[in-house]
């Protein structure tokens, strides 16, 4: 296992190089200002993430997880620094790039299903808000509801489901009009243990068909590590990179990779970061 500190921004590479990252972060500072002060939030955030990568990003309570999801899903500008989706810069001057936004899918911890709307409904409408047709839109919610583990209650509505089946009407919604980006808040936070187990197992298959870059918050180790190609550690006050762990666990991975030594060993060095903040 190797592994980076407080990752920098590559050199610029030749045109001929390898293709460009697909997400981008240099520099990044965000500082609140709060009535008991400011805070620092980020603190020279650097990360490069690739077409297709799945990133887990963890750390203390307060480290600024949430802080830097938000600016790379554009609910948030950075105090200064750059984020680029395909070379395109996120952020500009502190106004958000629409057109870059377009490619990406959000998820949070709270699914924010419309209850006067049905599975196929909810699933659908950001490709109402699109513009397609009703038909054509409702087939791709069946295809979305499939893929997403939910068939058969396109037509039920958000009252009837589970928590961990409105996380998945959530994912499938956030899938809908093919995001090449998906960022997650800690979608799966609130539910209980067994269904995390299987929503994680269902999301592992749904990034492998998807092909969507995935960056995935969570307060779990575990998760993050079974999930992840690499784990992000943030620290607080002010928040910042610690550490990029690569996992190199096969994949498809499943429950029993849980009990194998390497990912017991990669489990344990994040956690030993981790209490050596205290
Ligand atoms: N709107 C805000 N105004 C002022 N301070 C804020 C605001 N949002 C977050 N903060 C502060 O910024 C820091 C990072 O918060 P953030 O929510 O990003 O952390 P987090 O790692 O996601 O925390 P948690 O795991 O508890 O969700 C914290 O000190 C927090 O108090």
């Amino acid at each position: 296992m190797t592994r980076s500190t407080a990752e920098r921004a590559p050199a610029p590479v030749a045109a001929d190089a390898a293709p460009r990252p697909q997400l981008q972060v240099s520099g990044v500072n965000k500082t609140y200002q709060a009535r008991r002060g400011e805070v620092h939030a980020l603190s020279d955030v650097n990360l490069t993430i690739g077409r297709g990568e799945f990133i887990s990003l963890v750390g203390r309570s307060g480290c600024g997880k949430t802080t830097l999801l938000r600016i790379l899903a554009g609910l948030l500008p950075p105090t200064s620094g750059v984020v680029e989706a395909d070379g395109e810069s996120i952020w500009r001057n502190g106004k958000r790039n629409d057109e870059a936004f377009k490619q990406f899918g959000l998820v949070f911890q709270d699914a924010n299903l419309f209850p006067w709307y049905t599975v196929a409904e909810n699933v659908s409408l950001p490709l109402k808000l699109r513009g397609m047709g009703k038909k054509a839109r409702l087939a791709r919610a069946g295809e979305l509801c499939e893929l997403v583990g939910l068939p058969g209650f396109e037509n039920a509505y958000p009252r009837e489901l589970s928590g961990g089946m409105r996380q998945r009407a959530a994912i499938a919604r956030a899938l809908s009009y093919d995001p090449t980006i998906l960022l997650m808040d800690e979608p799966f936070g609130a539910l209980d243990a067994l269904t995390r187990d299987k929503m994680n197992l269902e999301l592992q298959n749904i990034h492998a068909q998807a092909g969507a870059t995935v960056v995935f918050v969570t307060h779990s180790i575990p998760e993050a590590v079974f999930l992840a190609d690499r784990v992000v550690l943030l620290t607080p006050r002010p928040g910042r990179i610690r550490s990029v762990t690569p996992v190199s666990l096969a994949r498809p991975r499943s429950l029993v990779t849980e009990t194998s030594q390497e990912f017991q060993d990669v489990v344990r060095v994040l956690r030993s970061e981790l209490d050596e903040e205290d």
